[in-house]
């Protein structure tokens, strides 16, 4: 067993109150091992989504804490917190939208320009190849199609090579051969840089490559999730 890079503490979030009261997450206790490929699964609107954003430093949760490598996120200002989750976090999420006023080419090269980093030529070809975007650097976000501009927000993901990445439905729109080369190269992502993927995913091949899956019942994890209980963590 890894060490923990995520671990959640009594986690969770409540829309409304009274008879409307929706307790989206609720009470979860689960830790994320170094490393690892975890798959959330669950019904529609058993709270993985709003689970992953509150992992994610996305979203403060009503009660309950959120440590990544140790640090509480939510006990951060927001600006140490963003730098934090820019250091630290790749997003994959379907809201989380490309620059309209940027090509393709320049959606991808932004966040290293920000972050400071070097782009490793030969991975960004795999990954432009791999995710079929080699026509499209020159286009902006609103000429591509749905599933054009999924691949290239994943591309822009995978390009700053996070220790860690939450991907929601990443296979969602896009085509069946598409989604299958991606998993493909989160497997051989995940063995080269030991990078971390929290996937919430609908999709079984997806869930079927994790190395471990946790299933959300009405914002709880079930019981019977992952290989192992650990420490009384799940
Ligand atoms: N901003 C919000 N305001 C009110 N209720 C919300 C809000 N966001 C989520 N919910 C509710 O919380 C519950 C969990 O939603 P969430 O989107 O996390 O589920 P999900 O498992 O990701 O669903 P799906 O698979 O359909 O994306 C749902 O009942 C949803 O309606």
């Amino acid at each position: 067993m890894g060490s923990e890079i995520i671990r959640t503490e009594g986690l969770s979030k409540y829309y409304g109150d009274g008879e409307a009261l929706v307790k989206s997450v609720d009470q979860v206790n689960l830790s994320i091992w170094k490393g690892e490929i975890t798959a959330i699964v669950g019904k529609s609107g058993s709270g993985k989504t709003t689970l992953l954003h509150m992992m994610g430093g996305l979203e403060p949760p009503t009660k309950g804490r959120v440590l990544l490598d140790g640090s509480p996120l939510y006990e951060m200002n927001d600006s140490r917190r963003t730098k934090f989750r820019r250091e630290r976090i790749g997003f994959i999420f379907q809201k989380f939208q490309l620059i309209p006023d940027m090509t393709i080419r320049q959606n991808l090269q932004f966040p290293l320009d920000v972050a400071g980093k070097k782009k490793d030529k030969a991975f960004e070809e795999e990954l432009i190849s791999m995710l079929d975007l080699e026509d499209r650097l020159g286009f902006y976000p609103h000429q591509l199609s749905g599933g054009g501009q999924q691949r290239a927000a994943i591309a822009r993901a995978l390009l700053l090579k996070p220790d860690l990445i939450l991907a929601d439905e990443p296979t969602g729109n896009i085509d069946e051969a598409a989604g299958q080369e991606l998993l493909k190269f989160i497997l051989r992502s995940n063995e080269k840089y030991g990078q971390t993927f929290v996937i919430v995913t609908h999709d079984m091949a997806a869930a079927g490559m994790a190395h471990r899956i946790v299933r959300l019942k009405d914002g709880m994890v079930q019981p019977d999730s992952g290989e192992e209980n650990r420490r009384g963590h799940v």
